[in-house]
């Protein structure tokens, strides 16, 4: 930090193993993902290249390297897990992880039906090769998902070998963990928490109103996913207090968890 203030909720140090901050890259250009990084390497552990961005991407393996050499491991998004495995091609994506040497992939059935069976299957597989986030929930709005249901697929996730388990809610925080105005669906959240310990999840919520929201309910060193590159220094300023919506939340021993 560049100068001294108490009262400052004390976060988790890289690496992390919760506290993390999933940012999302959509194409951004080298330039782009250098200047990201040397603002912001410090406050996001992990970066997901969005769906199969990566697909049409120019100059990826620059990309993935800029990542690597500020300490910041990448990640494929789930869609394009799914696009390979409706397509009889696990192998190949299994093959494209070394190609592009990635430690971390996620496992995801947001856009196609998958037993779960099948899903815990290549979470299994997948765990041998690399670290896994697997996502729950569904990326079409009009599939509601019961909260028991949300459960016992986190809770099987996580035994299958997933280092964390996602909750869904697209680029846009509009469904999954939120209704379509982006409001959390707070019963759901609340009744996750009954069983699957916070430290296990990645909320995506792309929407400073859900970061302030989830940063209130578990702290400072809550894991939040889907983070606009831009926006991860203003998460962190809201994670420690250092903005209007979460001032006060941490002073004077408040906000302790
Ligand atoms: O589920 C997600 O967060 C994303 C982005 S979106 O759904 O296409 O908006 O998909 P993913 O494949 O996990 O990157």
């Amino acid at each position: 930090m560049n100068y001294t203030l108490t009262q400052i909720p004390e976060r988790t140090v890289k690496p992390r193993q919760y506290g993390l901050t999933m940012a999302m890259d959509k194409g951004l250009s080298l330039r782009e993902a250098e200047d990201f990084m040397s603002t912001s390497a410090a406050y996001v552990d992990i970066v997901k290249l969005g769906w199969a961005t990566s697909f049409v991407t120019p100059n990826l393996a620059d990309k993935i390297r800029i990542y690597k050499e500020a300490g910041v491991p990448v990640y494929f998004g789930g869609t394009l897990f799914e696009a390979f495995v409706i397509r009889n091609q696990f192998d190949d994506y299994r093959k494209l992880l070394d190609k592009y040497d990635l430690q971390y992939a996620e496992v995801s059935d947001g856009s196609i039906d998958m037993k779960q069976e099948d899903k815990l299957s290549y979470i299994q597989q997948l765990a041998t090769q690399v670290t896994v986030l697997s996502e729950v929930g569904s990326k079409d709005e009009a599939k509601i998902i019961p909260p028991y249901k949300w459960i016992q697929l986190m809770k099987a996730e996580l035994e299958a070998g997933a280092w964390k388990v996602i909750g869904e809610a697209r680029e846009g925080g509009t469904v999954g963990l939120f209704r379509s105005s982006g409001e959390v669906r707070q019963g759901l959240v609340e009744e996750i928490l009954t069983q699957v310990p916070f430290e296990s999840i990645i909320w995506e919520a792309p929407q400073k109103e859900q970061q302030v929201w989830f940063v209130k309910l578990l702290g400072a060193n809550v894991n939040l996913g889907n983070i606009a590159p831009h926006e991860s220094i203003p998460l962190e300023t809201i994670r420690l207090g250092l903005r209007g919506d979460t001032f006060m939340h941490f002073l004077n021993g408040n906000g302790k968890h």
